[in-house]
């Protein structure tokens, strides 16, 4: 899903984008990047690379940085290609497509951004025909840049340098259908963001007072830095004040004097609800994040309180008799909690985590996917021999942790199986920036509920209902094109992108 973090006004805006990053990991672990700006010298300073926060970031890196603007990004890939199966890695591909990406005219920008652009390569060769600009790279954000670099290209005299700008990027917001979440540096003029118009991918803003030593040595004096987001779990971590969510479809610039300007009139004008994808509270999101004024804790609790109604009517009925609630570590624990509490069920942790191990999800081939599940968790067997167990997930994607799961559960010994997730069956691609572009990936594309749970071997199988998923939210208004196929945005071009995108995994 990617990470992003920017921030304005303080010495130290590299040091804080780069520990946002590190609170962002979970969103993306193929890459990391940071581009700084320095009022004082007037240049841009970057580093990126493949691999994790900590890795791409020594120390001796972040020392070579100045800057009193930083954008950051940790990346989780959507476009381009990928690490090929059984060979070394493409590393020179890979490279080119990292995060940020600049562009030296008009004035020197300077993008990260979260999402996916349905209509990427209709931009590319729009692009190329009618303004003749050649792509460098297979990421969607360099159409982005280019789009946004040529609505800024005039120069119009006697406008405000903010109509100027947020006329570039409602232009974008006509040619670019997707799902994307922006951060921006304009060399010498501020820092800016966006959001679609629909809002699917997330962006919070944050201000916390400059401290004196701060105010000493900063070359503006307005007294405050401010910080955007993906999640608000930085913001909280570097000691910003949430201000609130970016409005859907929302422009905002902070200028060098640290006055900040916001438009939030596209949507309106053009009648977009809002959409915002629930699988940030179902799985991406970190537990303590509150998105959309929605603590994700909170709404995980509730798919587990939700989901036990479902449950206990089985149990009533003699369908099931689950003797432990357990949790597939890491992102089903908190709702396994209040499913074991509101079933009045022992919740046991028996399948335990490696530490050292990530995300499997978002690893970019079924074979590392595969590699990670396998290495990621042991059971216990003692604790689960002759009982029936109750295994909880967040979610079931392309079955891989599942089936997985339930083999190694059946090996330790355990006599019923029944496994429940806190989310509907997942039966349509999704566009908008989580990777699964292709219906032939998802295990619930064209099995009814019944043979996806025998293909996963387990004695029952319950998804909490589409309803029960958004009162959990706590939202009516969410994107859940991957539940129910209804997308709020176009995806004409959306099997050329799947045909691109599979030729990338080939
Ligand atoms: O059906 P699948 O394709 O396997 O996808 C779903 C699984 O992947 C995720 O786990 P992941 O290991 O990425 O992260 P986690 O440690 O946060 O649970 C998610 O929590 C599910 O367990
Ligand atoms: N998941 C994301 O947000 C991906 C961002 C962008 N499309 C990339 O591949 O870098
Ligand atoms: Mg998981």
């Amino acid at each position: 899903m990617c990470g992003i973090v920017g921030v304005f006004g303080t010495p130290y805006s590299f040091q804080e984008v780069y520990q946002g990053l590190l609170l962002l990991q979970h969103r993306g672990q193929d890459a990391a990047g940071i581009l700084s700006f320095d009022f004082l010298d007037k240049n841009f300073h970057s580093h990126k690379d493949l691999g994790l926060v900590s890795d791409v970031f020594r120390p001796e890196i972040l020392a070579g940085f100045s800057g009193q603007m930083s954008i950051a990004h940790t990346r989780y890939a959507t476009v381009g290609p990928r690490e090929k199966e059984n060979s070394p890695l493409n590393s020179i591909d890979l490279k080119r497509d990292i995060q940020p990406m600049t562009i030296n005219y008009p004035h020197g920008i300077g993008m990260v951004h979260n999402g996916n652009i349905v209509n990427y390569y209709e931009l590319k060769t729009y692009l190329l025909e009618e303004k003749r600009r050649h792509l460098f790279t297979n990421n969607d954000l360099e159409a982005l840049l280019n789009i946004l670099s040529d609505g800024l290209r005039e120069k119009v005299e006697g406008k405000h340098h903010f109509d100027i700008f947020q006329d570039a990027v409602k232009s974008l917001f006509d040619k670019a259908k997707g799902g994307f979440s922006v951060l921006g540096l304009l060399a010498d003029k501020g820092l800016f963001a966006f959001r679609d118009p629909h809002g699917l991918r997330p962006l919070i803003l944050g201000e916390r007072k400059l401290t004196e030593e701060e105010m000493a040595v900063h070359p503006t004096h307005f007294g405050k830095s401010y910080c955007l987001s993906s999640e608000s779990n930085s913001l909280n971590f570097l000691g910003y004040d949430v201000v609130r969510d970016l409005a859907p479809g929302e422009i905002l610039f902070i200028d060098q004097t640290g006055e900040i300007f916001s438009s939030m009139d596209y949507s309106k004008k053009k009648n977009i609800a809002p959409k915002s994808c629930m699988f940030e509270w179902v799985y991406f999101a970190n537990p303590e994040s509150v998105l959309e004024e929605r603590s994700v804790y909170s709404a995980r609790l509730d798919f587990g309180k939700n989901l036990a109604g479902e449950i206990q009517a089985l149990i009533e009925s003699g369908e099931i008799k689950p003797d432990l609630v357990v949790p597939i570590p890491e992102t089903s624990r908190v709702a396994a909690i209040s499913l074991s509490e509101t079933l009045k069920i022992p919740y046991r942790e028996v399948l335990i985590k490696n530490r050292y191990i990530q995300r499997s999800f978002i690893l970019n081939t079924q074979a590392s996917r595969n590699r990670a599940v396998q290495l990621k968790l042991t059971a216990i067997a003692s604790e689960i021999k002759g009982k029936n167990i109750l295994l909880l997930d967040d979610s079931i994607v392309r079955g891989t942790t599942s089936k997985r799961i339930i083999e190694m559960v059946k090996e330790a010994g355990a006599n019923e199986i029944y496994f429940a997730t806190t989310c509907p069956p997942i039966r349509y691609p999704c566009y908008y920036g989580v990777d699964f572009p292709d219906p032939k990936e998802l295990v619930a594309a064209d099995r009814t509920v019944e043979e996806v749970q025998e293909y996963l071997g387990a004695t029952r199988l319950i998804y909490l209902s589409e309803t029960a998923t958004k009162k959990s939210i706590g939202k009516e208004s969410l994107c859940m094109a991957c539940i129910n196929g209804c997308y709020p945005v176009d995806i004409g071009s959306a099997k050329t992108f799947q045909d691109m995108r599979s030729l990338h995994r080939e």
